[in-house]
């Protein structure tokens, strides 16, 4: 014959907290659930307490502890139990506390504030549940084995690829495969400080977006309080909010409860650090759960995780950024902006062989400024500087987009002209040639320019072309300057 439970006999129990009033409340509300019910007034007066392992179970409110300062005092509390009971109420911002109890020895625990009769419910629950907290050997091995299988696929999302949005995408969905989670969100600290919902995925239905009221700008949300993915990044903290009115925003908790969700749990991603976290990771459950140690713990594990995986994210995203950058200054002169005579030379060589292979023609125009050495003996070298970037700014409104204006040396420029004849070549330094001419020069009366024009011969090198093109410009500086001559072939 099965035998039939016995109901749990009458117990001891301790209660602690630094409020006079919150003990007194609890008294009132529970104290009949116990044989016998001590209150105390901090952790070290509980450790006074005679045969503390003996006491049938020991309730620590968490509320108005403070977490710097107790939690050395309360965690010697748990361990002095030996393995006896202990039952914690946690407001549900101070979710951080529990791995670090749950250390110590048998902790299970409520998010606070219940109401009298859920506390009533909660604790005869507890005490229900005998002595031994741990649930039995296979349904926790159970649970070990998907802890591991979800970090698994957290690091397999992680180690895939390096850019920050597909990372993000890919956590979510992995933490989505977690059972009951119905859906996942990370939350990330943007340069500049905005707090973004970074990507989420899930329940095809819910937009956090629409739930927190937008997507970007969320430490400035009025919910950053209330909604457990706000509050662990600006709190830097693990959130746990297992009964949605807690939050004390009626509005979040009818839309979240509209699509199915008893509980949100959230962990910052630690920033490696003091101060704020980098982000969070936000997790939405169908049912709402206490969690255990080992999960609490492998959630912390997968936030490091995260950090270091989005941390090199980033850097990857600096510093491509930054080569880009750096790439594309290193082609400009930094005076007038347009292409170097680096850049001149490798451009000229990439429409040297396009030409050749698309049998088009291309020409190479030369130009220097006439008796520069004058401008800068008469007027200063500042002065000289403004001219040069003058002249460039002239030249470039004219040359077509497939043209390059090169600064070739200190006051010669190069156009390469893809596309153009000799004929062609000459008409469009006709063109420069006057154009400079009228162009109103800062601080000097006027300023003109000489200019060779070269045409590509059909197997002719970069060199000689511009051997060629120099000696074209250099006849015109002998024919008086400001003209133009075309070189010989
Ligand atoms: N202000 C300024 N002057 C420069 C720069 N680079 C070169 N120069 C000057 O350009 C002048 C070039 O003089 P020259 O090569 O004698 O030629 P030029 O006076 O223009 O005479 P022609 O070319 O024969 O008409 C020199 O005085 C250089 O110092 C620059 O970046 N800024």
């Amino acid at each position: 014959m099965p035998q039939q439970a016995a109901p749990p006999g009458p117990t001891t129990g301790l209660f602690v907290n630094p409020a006079a009033a919150r003990r007194a409340g609890f008294e009132a509300v529970c104290g009949d659930q116990f044989a016998r019910l001590d209150l105390a007034d901090s952790a070290e007066a509980a450790l006074a307490t005679p045969d503390l392992p003996g006491v049938g179970l020991l309730v620590i409110d968490l509320d108005r502890f403070d977490p710097e300062l107790d939690h050395a005092g309360l965690a010697r509390l748990v361990a002095a139990r030996a393995g006896a009971p202990t039952f914690v109420l946690c407001p549900f911002a101070n979710a951080r506390w529990l791995p670090a109890l749950m250390a110590c020895g048998p902790v299970e625990y409520a998010i606070a504030p219940l109401d009298g009769e859920a506390l009533r419910a909660a604790l005869a629950a507890r005490l229900a549940a005998g002595p031994t907290p741990l649930a039995a050997p296979s349904p926790r091995e159970r649970a070990l084995d998907g802890l591991q299988a979800l970090r698994a696929r957290v690091r397999a999302a992680l180690g895939e690829g390096e850019e920050l949005a597909a990372l993000a995408e890919r956590l979510c969905q992995a933490l989505c495969g977690w059972p009951g989670v119905a859906h996942a969100a990370l939350f990330y600290l943007q340069p500049g400080g905005d707090l973004q919902l970074q990507a989420q995925h899930g329940e095809r239905n819910l937009n956090l977006a629409k739930v927190l009221g937008r997507a970007d700008r969320l430490l400035q949300s009025p919910l950053r309080h209330a909604f457990p993915g706000l509050l662990a990044a600006a709190a830097n903290t693990i959130v746990l909010l297992d009964d949605l009115d807690k939050s004390g925003e009626p509005r979040l908790a009818d839309a979240l409860r509209g699509h199915g969700i008893k509980l949100v749990l959230a962990l910052p991603i630690p920033s490696g650090g003091p101060g704020t976290a980098r982000g969070s990771l936000c997790l939405l459950l169908r049912e709402a759960r206490l969690f255990s140690r080992d999960e609490l713990d492998a959630l912390a594990e997968i936030a490091d995780l995260a950090a270091v995986a989005l941390r090199i994210a980033d850097m990857n995203r600096e510093g491509e950024a930054m080569l880009v950058r750096v790439t594309h200054l290193s082609t400009l002169d930094a005076l007038t902006g347009i292409a170097n005579r680096r850049q001149g030379e490798r451009l000229l060589e990439g429409e040297i062989k396009r030409a050749r292979r698309y049998k088009v023609p291309m020409a190479l125009i030369a130009f220097d400024i006439d008796r520069f050495k004058d401008v800068n003996d008469r007027y200063g070298h500042p002065v000289g500087d403004l001219v040069l970037r003058a002249v460039a700014d002239a030249a470039r409104k004219l040359v077509r987009a497939s043209d390059v204006l090169v600064r070739s040396g200190g006051e010669e420029f190069q156009v390469i002209a893809p596309h153009t004849s000799a004929i062609d070549g000459l008409k469009m330094a006709e063109k420069l040639r006057s154009a400079i001419e009228v162009t109103a020069m800062p601080g000097v009366d006027r300023v003109t320019v000489s200019l060779g024009v070269a045409q590509l011969g059909e197997h002719e090198s970069a060199d000689s072309l511009t051997v060629r093109v120099n000696a074209a410009l250099a006849r015109a500086k002998r024919a008086g300057r400001n003209c133009v001559e075309l070189a010989m072939g």
